[in-house]
């Protein structure tokens, strides 16, 4: 990608979707698309929160078709690759059919950190496809570095590109980045990516920690606009690395313009971390749980926290938001039977 020593994908348009409650426009997502194009982002990725066919009652209703949404980002960008989320079990094979026919470039296949094997299927069609094909195996902290590189070979084996180690729920200390990304980094052929939440303030200096051992592909989102507390401030992160002489091609005042102009008025509220976030970190939770959590909390007069806590004790992952209420009513004391 030319010159680029970090490739950077820029995630406010699908992981921001969970913070904004799925409410992106037509017209939001050309004019932000068009300004990432501007600005030189190789990848822009655009989809549901959950990834393609995430719009649902379990992960919450997209109020514009993200079909319509990838056609109008692939509209806008001249030179940007349009990425998009699959988790096999949510998004279809007919989906992604559809999104590369639209004109989407790179899939991305999310699987909980254990299940990379259901990730064979979609990995082996977005290759046929002629797509650049990500592994993104979420919530990496919940297994040592040894289950992660096992599950990383299963997706290199399938065709993956690259693999990405993805920090779910911010809860990744730097040095346990680097155990992770070193291990990859020295049994894998392909690329490894590093995707940060910044629920602990960690996203930024995880994501140096990876670069460090090797990463080369990288996620931010401008604004922090992503689930949680966000991920890794893309225009401070093009902005360090410049400081640090590492190349990702794109222009820092352009990256800067766009998150204060563009993007901050999208917001529904300036990303900071809250009691909320903080607890996912600390807790161990995927950072798509918390506006759920929100409204499960408001439903039965809980803290949020005191939920995020019971989930992260049960190890819930992505997928299981329905145990979000189940837990919830059992704290406010209803039997499930
Ligand atoms: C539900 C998919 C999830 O938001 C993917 C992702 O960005 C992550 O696991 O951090
Ligand atoms: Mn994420």
């Amino acid at each position: 990608m030319n010159n680029r020593e970090i490739v950077v994908t820029e995630v406010a348009l699908r992981d921001g979707s969970h913070a904004v409650n799925h409410s992106f426009t037509i017209e939001q997502v050309s004019r932000v698309v068009k300004a990432l194009d501007d600005a030189n982002v190789p990848f822009i990725e655009v989809s549901h929160g959950d990834g393609l066919g995430g719009s649902s009652i379990q992960y919450g209703f997209s109020n514009t078709n993200e079909m319509e949404l990838i056609e109008a980002a692939v509209d806008a960008a001249e030179n940007s690759a349009i990425s998009v989320l699959l988790l096999p079990g949510i998004g279809t094979v007919e989906q992604l059919k559809e999104a590369h026919k639209l004109g989407a470039k790179m899939v991305r296949v999310a699987t909980h950190v254990t299940e990379a094997d259901v990730s064979k299927q979609h990995i082996s069609l977005g290759k046929e496809l002629g797509m650049e094909t990500v592994g993104f195996l979420m919530m990496s902290h919940m297994v040592p570095a040894e289950k992660l590189l096992e599950q990383a070979l299963l997706m290199e084996s399938y065709g993956a590109d690259t693999v990405y180690v993805v920090d779910s729920a911010g809860a990744l200390l730097p040095h346990e980045v680097k155990e992770r990304i070193k291990l990859l980094k020295s049994n894998l052929k392909v690329d490894i990516g590093f995707h940060a939440h910044n629920n602990l303030s960690l996203a930024m200096a995880n994501t140096l920690a990876a670069i460090e051992e090797g990463a080369t592909r990288i996620d931010g989102s401008v604004r922090c606009l992503g689930a949680g507390a966000g991920n890794t401030q893309t225009e401070v992160l093009v902005s360090v690395l410049e400081r640090m002489n590492i190349t990702t091609g794109i222009d820092v005042y352009k990256m800067m313009d766009l998150a204060e102009e563009l993007v901050a008025p999208i917001l529904q509220e300036p990303q900071e971390i809250t009691k909320g976030s903080l607890v996912l970190g600390y807790a161990g939770v995927y950072s798509s749980f918390l506006l759920h959590a929100y409204r499960a909390a408001e439903k039965y007069h809980l803290d949020p926290r005191d939920i995020l806590i019971e989930l992260g004790n049960r190890k819930v992952v992505g997928g299981q938001e329905d145990m979000i209420i189940d837990v919830a009513s059992e704290l406010a004391g209803y039997k499930i039977s």
